[in-house]
């Protein structure tokens, strides 16, 4: 017996059959009308409302049969549900389907069957209506319709069952839903982190969370028992007054507004209210939905920064006034600084003409010796003008070939070390001019470090008069202003290093003392010039006779001495020299154009000094002293030894 295939919707088709519950209901007779009147109108002693679930058919109306189910293997419905078109079966004993089907074979030994298909709302098979004998027949159209009209009211029926059992089950889910919102709401409301509240127009707490709760340290209850308004501290009363006033008269929905809450325990919280006017509460009254955050934390965090930012003013305010205290000093400084420069620049020029026009001359070299300034004066005693000297090396201009090395390295020594011996002092050098020309100059250097620039500043001038006019003192402090001889100083220091060379070069010296003789006569016949004639007359003589290897000089009135000095000299020599004088004294001296003569005559005292006898010059010229007056006592115009 093969067995109806099942339907292509059989899970949704059996979820929603069991849905209905109809199956395992007592009968119905909005169902068993039809049933009857299926059996009398068509004239088959059986007529079924038959419900196909997973294991058997169940007949919700049945007439001619006994059984309320058959096992769904057996049932003709199985075949009949899996088709749109009624099945019709007008002998099951020729049916390949059911030829062996146990109904068929044995009780209650169908024969004919007919069923239509009872569907959902949304087209899934349900059960059949249908009609059964145990005779075979053929269903006329007329009677087929007549099944499928009774079909369609069986098939109402069901749809009636099905949107009733729609709408309990959306009433239900919406009723879960409802619950599901109930609870999450609840959750919501009891978790929230922010203080939530349901108050009464009246200004009564309805319900309160925790977090509320916590935010004014009261317990639930004791916090129900209070007003709306008991936990606002009384300084910020005024605060919100005019919205929940304005929400009072239905003016306004919703306000929110930062205030202090006066907790359990005496202390302040800042907090943030949101109040939200609600219209449809369940007893038809209004009540408000209040929101309390907790902001303590903000508002401290606000004060602090307030106070921050109020110190942070203080400070730039300081800050600006110390800024601008410095910006006055500054300004100030710059006046100074400009007024300062100004003095500079002017000092500056004074100093250039003052250079410029000074007496010295002003030359200024850099590290390298490199002329960077150059005065009227330097041009004016060195030879160069300004524009030949400036960028030049001046050792090539000025200084002698002979001190340039050390000039240059004077410069490197005191770039290396700080050491300088010329720095700071007056030094007399001699200057090389234009023309090669040496020119004596007192010279003064200073080393500047101008910002990373050493300079060198040298004031120069051109001292060859006072040159000459030491010499000039220099040799009148040594010489005899009449005769132009060595005079009595210049002699003695001769004397000095004369004795020095008896000894060191093994020379010995030998004086000739001469002391005019009659003299004074002629001065006092023919007067003090003609004596100061036969002075010099005298003198010249000594030159001519003694040599200029001999050292002659006036020690004072008619008193002269000739020093003679040369290896091996012998005494005989000296003597003969010595009476060379005597005579050329003794030849007379024209004085005038008229033949008036001078005659005066020597008395001569020599004295030696050999090498290795020791005398001090006074003890030297003493003894030679001495002998000339051995000479004048002897008769003068003679030679003595001592
Ligand atoms: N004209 C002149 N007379 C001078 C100078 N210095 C000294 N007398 C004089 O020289 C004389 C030197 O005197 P004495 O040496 O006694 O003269 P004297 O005639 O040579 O005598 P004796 O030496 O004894 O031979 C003095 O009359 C001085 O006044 C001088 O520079 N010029």
């Amino acid at each position: 017996m093969p067995q109806a295939a099942l339907s292509p919707f059989e899970s949704e088709r059996l979820t929603l059959l069991k849905a209905l519950h109809l199956l395992d209901t007592p009968p119905e007779p909005a169902f068993d009308r039809i049933t009857r009147l299926a059996c009398q109108l068509l004239q088959v002693p059986i007529a079924l409302v038959s419900l196909v679930d997973e294991r058997r058919q169940w007949f919700k109306s049945r007439v001619g049969l006994e059984a309320c189910e058959t096992p769904r293997e057996y049932a003709f419905c199985a075949h009949a549900i899996l088709q749109t078109e009624p099945l019709v079966v007008n002998d099951a004993r020729r049916d390949p389907r059911f030829v062996d089907n146990p109904l068929v074979t044995s009780a209650p030994g169908i024969r004919f069957y007919a069923g239509v298909q009872l569907r959902s709302r949304q087209g899934y098979p349900l059960g059949t209506l249908c009609i059964i004998d145990n005779k075979t027949r053929e269903l006329s159209a007329t009677e087929l319709a007549l099944l499928q009209d009774l079909a369609g009211i069986v098939n109402e029926q069901l749809l009636q069952r099905e949107r009733s059992q729609l709408a309990q089950q959306q009433i239900s889910n919406a009723q879960q839903l409802m619950q599901a919102r109930e609870q999450r709401f609840q959750l919501i409301f009891e978790r929230a982190g922010d203080g939530i509240a349901l108050v009464g127009p009246e200004g009564s707490w309805l319900s309160v969370n925790d977090a509320l709760c916590q935010i004014t340290g009261y317990p639930q209850q004791e916090l129900l028992a209070l007003h709306f308004s008991d936990l606002g501290y009384p300084g910020d009363a005024a605060i919100g007054e005019a919205e929940r006033q304005a929400m009072a008269r239905g003016e306004l929905d919703r306000y929110q507004l930062e205030k202090r809450y006066l907790r359990k325990d005496g202390s302040l919280c800042w907090v943030s209210i949101t109040v939200t006017r609600q219209d449809d509460g369940l007893d038809g009254q209004p009540y408000l939905i209040v929101i309390v955050k907790d902001i303590q934390a903000r508002k401290q965090a606000e004060q602090e920064l307030a106070a921050l930012q109020q110190a942070l003013e203080q400070r730039v305010e300081e800050r600006t006034a110390q800024l601008q205290q410095a910006n006055n000093q500054l300004t100030a400084a710059m006046v100074r600084q400009q007024q300062i420069e100004q003095q500079l620049r002017k000092r500056e020029a004074e100093l250039s003409a003052v250079l410029e026009h000074a007496s010295d001359a002003y030359i200024c070299i850099d590290e390298h010796g490199t002329v960077i300034a150059w005065n009227r004066q330097a041009s004016e005693t060195l030879g160069w003008s300004p524009a030949e000297a400036i960028g030049r090396q001046l050792d090539e201009l000025i200084i002698p070939e002979a001190q340039r090395a050390a000039h240059r390295a004077g410069m490197l020594r005191y770039q290396q070390s700080g050491e300088a011996v010329v720095l700071g002092r007056r030094l007399e050098l001699a200057a090389l001019t234009r023309t090669g020309a040496m020119l004596p100059v007192e010279l003064s250097i200073r080393a500047l470090q101008l910002d990373d620039q050493l300079i060198f500043s040298a004031f120069l001038h051109d001292i060859s008069e006072r040159k000459q006019a030491e010499a000039r003192r220099e040799y009148e402090a040594r010489h005899d202003a009449l005769t132009s001889l060595p005079n009595r100083r210049a002699f003695f220091e001769q004397l000095q290093l004369a004795q020095q060379r008896v000894q060191q070069q093994a020379q010995p010296l030998a004086l000739l003392f001469i002391d005019l003789d009659g003299f004074k006569e002629v001065n006092d016949q023919y007067g003090h010039d003609a004596g100061d004639t036969v002075l010099r007359v005298m003198a010249q003589r000594l030159r001519d006779v003694a040599g200029a290897d001999s050292l002659i000089a006036r020690l004072g009135g008619d008193e002269m001495i000739v020093l003679l000095q040369r290896p091996g000299l012998a005494e005989a020599e000296v003597q003969a020299l010595a009476e060379q004088v005597r005579d050329a004294v003794a030849l007379p001296v024209p004085l005038d154009e008229d033949g008036k003569v001078g005659m005066v005559s020597a008395s001569i005292g020599v004295a030696m000094q050999q090498p290795g006898e020791q005398f001090s010059p006074d003890q030297l010229v003493a003894s030679a002293d001495r002998a000339m007056y051995g000479a004048k006592r002897s008769g003068k115009a003679r030679v003595r030894w001592s």
